[in-house]
């Protein structure tokens, strides 16, 4: 079976399904996403695209985004930075603060918020809140073949300011330890615009393709980090990128993944595919409920699974 037939079988599956989670209601544009909208996007290592339902449909990465913030801390001030944001999983939920009083305002990793918004810290002396933007942009425009409605959405920037308390919490309690060095709305208008960067599941699977060479684009043959700096990025995935369920996402799906609250999830079979899938409506984790049943899917199919054996037969 091609793998342009097996993605047709799982968006078929889920076609109907009524049980789909909860679109994000927090950040007022995300709410009124159409809970139906379902696509998936696979790149293979030679550069060829397989995709599915509404792949070509923008959405709000959120906090897939904190992939291409670390990517750009990491190239900026390497391992300095892990002296401000540890590697560990954290066991508890994205926009938890009880780990950082106990722990000095170290967060635990740089996919939580906390730690996210440490790497915007980091990017914001680096470069300023604008300059860091265009090197978002920068960096994620030039590895999608058809880059034109890549962009930061600022109206979810906006309203995410708006009601970001939560991340404002974090930021200042961080601040009290010296943990952040800029004044707290910088280092949050940064977050904030990061993490409205809108793109569909065919650019985002293109744009993660780095991942899976271990370091450059097979569309553009361009080198994007160093192999170091991406199978840290990968080992953070699998360690982190689901939260509370990254353990349960590695069991179940076997992939390092990254997930956002816009029902986008970023999955990466080294040397072999980066896929994207995005189904809005989120489980009690604040992970895609249909998109990580997708990836099930995909890896029973397929057997990519980092932690199969069948390449060893
Ligand atoms: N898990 C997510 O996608 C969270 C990102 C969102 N912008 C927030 O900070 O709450």
């Amino acid at each position: 079976m091609t793998l342009t037939a097996i993605l047709e079988d799982i968006a078929d599956e889920f076609r109907d399904v009524s049980e789909r989670g909860v679109v994000a209601n927090y950040i007022p544009p995300l709410a009124c996403v159409d809970p139906t909208k379902f696509g998936m996007a696979v790149v293979e290592a030679d550069g060829q695209i397989h995709t599915v339902g509404d792949a070509d449909e923008a959405f709000s990465i959120q906090s897939i985004s904190k992939i291409f913030g670390l990517t750009l801390a990491l190239d900026a001030i390497g391992d300095a930075l892990w002296t401000r944001v540890r590697q560990e999983p954290s066991g508890s939920a994205f926009n938890s603060i009880v780990q950082l009083e106990s722990e000095y305002g170290i967060p635990r990793n740089p996919f939580i918020n906390a730690g996210a918004l440490v790497v915007s810290d980091v990017l914001v002396s680096h470069y300023g809140v604008q300059e860091a933007q265009q090197k978002i942009l920068d960096l994620v425009r030039p590895l999608t073949r058809d880059a034109k409605n890549i962009v930061i959405d600022r109206n979810v920037a906006l309203q995410e300011k708006e009601t970001g308390f939560r991340n404002a919490a974090l930021v200042n309690y961080m601040r009290t330890y010296n943990n952040i060095e800029n004044p707290i709305e910088k280092t949050l208008e940064l977050y904030f615009h990061q993490c409205a960067l809108t793109m569909s599941c065919h650019q985002l699977a293109e744009v993660g393709a780095y991942l899976m060479t271990g370091s450059w684009n097979p569309i553009t043959g361009r080198q994007v980090t160093s192999t170091l700096h991406a199978r840290t990025i990968m080992a953070l995935m699998m360690m982190c990128g689901h939260y509370d369920a990254s353990g349960s996402f590695a069991i179940r799906v076997g992939l390092p993944g990254k997930s956002g609250v816009g029902g986008g999830i970023l999955a990466i079979a080294p040397g072999v595919a980066s896929v994207a899938v995005w189904s809005p409506g989120l489980n009690e984790y604040g992970n895609s409920l249909l998109g990580t049943r997708a990836l099930e899917r995909l890896v029973q199919r397929t057997g990519w699974s980092v932690f199969n054996a069948y390449h060893m037969k």
